[in-house]
């Protein structure tokens, strides 16, 4: 008689039918750990008669959840749904529920995100005295994030400040954080974690129901898991010790949140009796693309070495094409889709886009809109959805035409303006009374007389937008977008954040920018108007979302424990990926991060996986000449095909790398023939000189081009390496050799 547990190897099997006790399953990429633990569920309902009721399964993201949850419902069938398959942060949700009012809240607890966790912290600030110019909500939260991590609470902080003046304040913001959390019976994300663990430490009881219920404990991608999940699943696991995790030290990609690697390779030092399953056999990919993700990761020096290997087919080479800029490289990957759909018999959703940062998905959704090829951001959002690039996007609007109030009423108080809820309420009336729009409302606050001095408060933002607009007609939308930009303070304001997710947004902001460079450089008579309305074709269409078969576009970091027939890496070049950040870091350990980022890439894909790289890429504006990624050196070159579109810049003569960078970006800087000047006029610097760059750093002028309205300036960089920059951006700054 066959059954399901015929398909598996050997050692999956042992993992499947190892059901008592602490197991750890480590091992590579597709080498089944997921697939085990979703036939190891069917083994604990079929043949030992565990009841659904009693399994958790846990996964990182609510994809990955959601993906289990379908294989656990093919593969079990019946009573399935009382299994729980979930995220740690919807586990804990459930619990707490339940129970929080054990520990002092009320059930009906409210869940705070990032934006209410930033109005609470400035207000804590303001009253403890706390400078936000020298300690920003953002960096505050992000210590009590990591110490929440780490399950240091905020007592333990305070005793371990030591008599730092800066730790001493920021114990105290922690504080009063918790303190009025609690007062607003809310919690943070983190809390979820934390507060569970809190309560089953207070209520044994609650705890123990708990371990009975949850007698068999599966964790998915358990090498991301921080201090805090591994405690509240040590905690429920602790009865019965039936703990099933899984996981490849080699895929460990979350440290920047706390994972804690050593949870993995120290899991045998944890539970004394643990039982090791490693497998061996990947069932995912090509041999060529296992190779070359065993070739890359092998660069690594800290990790546990493991050797992958495969029955499958050598399959296709890796495909690498360097194009000479991210617009072609898209139209290429999307028309490559496009055929694949036409000539192979693959569909839409057999093809994934994979890149390091949010702000690359723009060019790519553009391009699929164009060729209305349906696609989807995974674990993102779509970009002109975002809401920095609504803001600014809300500002041009605006400024064009103040028709839109939805888009005047989002920005009003961005930055904040201290214009009221009941002032903008009155406003509201005044409009509809007088049947106008509600920006000519705003403009005629003073007539309102029921607002009073708040008035005044509109003013500036009236004038604002006024003054801008009598601009428009003069200056070019590139210059437009970049005064918004620093008056409204917006990315001054994300900088001094500091955070992951503030640099996300930033990159998002510059990405908006080189679009309306972009835009200005490709239309014989840009004008506002004009560029809202192409921006508008692209970001008006949710419906494509609706279709189920769609092009996958997500970040590296989404794309853990997923996999696809066809992958397209893009943006293959250093400085992007690795990132420049960890190029310039002093701490090795954050290349290997950034490697092993690359390992999880490579390893999505089945049959095919195509690199790309651009030679320029232009980021706000400046054009910046990237190397091909080091982690395409560490693939061996004959698993490598690279026919095309390899003709290396620096061996083309100067003038013809220009007329190339002029047809590429038409910007307004080349209007007329670019002519290299030795002394420019209006620069206090020069060819040979040393100048300073805010992003790059120290280095050398090596070039200048006058193109008409801007220069365009070559600099080599002691550590960035050579980048060309308009000047009117790159605010170089001449410095003493
Ligand atoms: N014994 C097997 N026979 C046939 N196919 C298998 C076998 N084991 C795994 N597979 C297939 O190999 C692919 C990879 O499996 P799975 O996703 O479980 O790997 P994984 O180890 O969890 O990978 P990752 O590290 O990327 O999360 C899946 O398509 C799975 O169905
Ligand atoms: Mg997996």
């Amino acid at each position: 008689m066959s059954s399901i547990y015929d398909t598996l190897n050997a050692e999956q099997k042992e993992a499947v039918f190892h059901t008592e006790g602490p197991l750890l399953i480590l091992a590579g990429a597709g080498s089944g750990k997921t697939r085990v633990l979703t036939h190891r569920i069917a083994y604990l309902i079929e043949e030992k008669g565990i009841n659904p009721w009693n399994i958790m399964a846990i996964t990182f993201t609510n994809k990955a959840a959601g993906e289990m949850r379908e294989r656990v419902d093919d593969i079990v069938g019946f009573g399935s749904e009382s299994i729980w398959v979930s995220t740690f942060h919807s586990t804990c949700v459930r619990i707490l529920r339940r129970y929080i009012d054990r520990i002092g809240y009320d059930t009906n607890f409210t869940i705070y995100d990032s934006d209410d966790q930033k109005t609470l912290m400035k207000d804590i600030c303001k009253r403890l005295n706390i400078d936000t110019k020298i300690y920003k909500e953002k960096s505050i939260l992000g210590v009590i994030s990591s110490s929440k991590d780490e399950l240091v609470t905020p007592e333990e902080f305070e005793l371990n400040t030591m008599g730092d003046y800066s730790k001493k304040k920021l114990a105290a913001a922690y504080k009063e954080y918790q303190k009025m959390l609690r007062s607003n019976n809310a919690l943070d994300f983190d809390d979820l974690i934390v507060k569970t663990i809190e309560l089953f430490r207070t209520c044994p009881d609650i705890l123990e129901s708990y371990q009975d219920r949850f007698r068999y404990i599966m964790v998915d991608e358990y090498q991301d898991t921080n201090t805090a999940q591994f405690t509240l699943i040590s905690l429920l696991a602790g009865k019965y010790k039936n703990l099933c995790v899984v996981g490849d030290d080699d895929q460990s990609i979350y440290k920047f949140r706390g994972a804690n690697i050593r949870n993995i390779l120290d899991f045998e030092k944890s539970y004394s009796h643990a039982k090791v399953i490693k497998l061996e056999q990947n069932y995912r990919s090509t041999r060529n693309i296992l190779h070359a993700a065993n070739d890359v990761i092998r660069h690594n020096i800290g990790r546990k070495k493991k050797t992958l290997w495969t029955d499958n087919e050598e399959g296709t080479k890796i495909q690498f094409r360097q194009f000479q800029n991210a617009y072609e490289e898209a139209e290429f990957i999307v028309g490559d889709i496009s055929r694949k759909v036409r000539e192979d018999d693959s569909s839409y959703n057999d093809c994934a886009i994979l890149y390091r940062t949010n702000a690359q998905s723009r060019i790519f959704e553009e391009k699929f809109v164009y060729a209305n090829i349906p696609y989807k951001i995974v674990g993102g959002v779509n970009f002109y959805a975002r809401k920095e690039i609504k803001d600014i996007l809300a500002y041009l609007k605006t400024i064009d035409n103040g028709k839109d109030d939805l888009a005047v009423k989002r920005i009003i108080n961005v930055p904040k303006r201290g214009i009221g809820a009941t002032t903008l309420g009155r406003v509201q009336d005044y409009a509809i009374e007088n049947e106008i729009g509600f920006y000519d409302a705003l403009k005629e606050a003073d007539q309102i007389a029921s607002i009073g001095k708040s008035g005044l408060k509109i003013h500036p933002f009236v004038t604002f937008i006024q003054t801008l607009r009598s601009k428009v007609p003069h200056i070019s939308l590139e210059e437009l977008i970049n005064e918004i930009i620093e008056s409204t303070g917006y990315v001054k304001e994300l900088e001094a954040e500091n955070s992951e997710e503030a640099l996300g947004r930033i990159e998002n902001i510059n990405e908006l920018v080189t679009k309306i460079v972009a835009y200005e450089a490709d239309n014989e008579a840009p004008t506002l108007s004009g560029f809202l309305e192409e921006v508008a074709l692209v970001a008006d269409i949710d419906s494509l979302d609706a279709e189920s078969n769609h092009v996958v576009l997500m970040t590296l970091h989404s794309a853990k424990g997923l996999e696809f027939p066809h992958v397209y890496m893009a943006g293959m070049e250093d400085g992007i990926f690795p990132s420049y950040m960890t190029i310039s870091s002093d701490d090795p350990t954050d290349l290997e991060e950034e490697r092993r980022l690359c390992y999880v890439g490579i390893t999505r894909a089945r049959e095919n996986l195509m690199l790309t790289a651009a030679k320029q890429r232009m980021i706000r504006g400046e054009t910046q000449y990237n190397r091909v990624s080091r982690f395409l050196a560490e693939i061996p070159k004959e698993l490598l095909d690279s026919s095309a579109g390899e003709e290396k810049i620096q061996d083309m003569p100067k003038s013809m790398v220009y007329a190339q960078a002029k047809s590429l970006f038409k910007t307004k800087a080349f209007e007329s023939k670019p002519k290299p000047v030795e002394k420019p006029v209006g620069l206090d610097y020069g060819i040979g000189d040393s100048v300073k760059h805010i992003k790059f750093g120290t280095g050398v002028v090596t070039g200048i081009v006058d193109g008409g309205r801007d220069f365009e300036v070559t600099v080599d960089f002691d550590k960035a390496g050579t980048k060309k920059m308009f000047a009117s951006f790159a605010k170089l700054k001449k410095v003493d050799a």
